[in-house]
């Protein structure tokens, strides 16, 4: 059996079917996210939710809000699962990461920008150096303005799974900062 290099890190077994990807193998840095120089990978993150479970924090937290959930609210962005949204994982993002097929993640949404991505202000190639994967640091670093903001909401299409988030868990505990 051999196994081919995939984008961003990945590698697949050739005889692995589409539907066979959970046996992935991916190399550190595509399963961690860097974020404002920290490294959270996902151990790091169940560990945070077991500690937090283990201390009681969750249900105290999870009661009353806090002010950047409400403000996170008032920009659009949930605090909780959204039913409404489609569940996307960062594996499966992973694969849209061309030109013709660009998807990427800011701030755990999931957006669809392969429609945008030739008209892009800033050029094609940023978009496409995080295509299919997490570009909230470069979106958020650029500066961009409201009206870039307003049209990031016209190419989502999903939201990542509650235990791939970075910004929010499934229980409204926030862990870093978003636009
Ligand atoms: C789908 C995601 C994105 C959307 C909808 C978007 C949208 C826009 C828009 C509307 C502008 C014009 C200026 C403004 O209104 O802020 C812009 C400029 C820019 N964007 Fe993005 N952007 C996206 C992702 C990114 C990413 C990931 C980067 C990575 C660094 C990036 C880098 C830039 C830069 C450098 C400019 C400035 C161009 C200039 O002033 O010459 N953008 N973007």
């Amino acid at each position: 059996m051999s196994y081919d290099r995939q984008p961003h890190g990945a590698a697949r077994f050739s005889n692995e079917s589409q539907s066979e990807r959970s046996i992935i193998l991916r190399e550190p840095t595509s399963s961690a996210m860097e974020l404002s120089g920290l490294t959270l990978n996902f151990r790091a993150l169940n560990l945070l939710d077991k500690t937090l479970n283990l201390m009681g924090k969750r249900s105290s937290n999870y009661a009353k809000p806090s002010p950047e959930a409400i403000a996170n609210k008032k920009l659009g962005y949930s605090d909780k699962c959204e039913n409404s949204l489609p569940i996307i994982s960062l594996e499966e993002i992973s694969w849209h990461d061309t030109i013709d097929d660009c998807w990427l993640v800011i701030c755990d949404y999931v957006y669809n920008c392969t429609e945008f991505i030739k008209n892009h202000p800033g050029g094609q190639d940023v978009l496409l150096e995080y295509a299919g994967r997490d570009a909230t640091l470069a979106f958020v670093g650029s500066g961009h303005s409201q009206g870039a903001n307003r049209l990031l909401e016209k190419f989502l299409i999903g939201e990542l799974p509650p235990s791939e988030r970075i910004f929010r868990t499934v229980d409204g505990i926030k862990i870093g900062d978003c636009v």
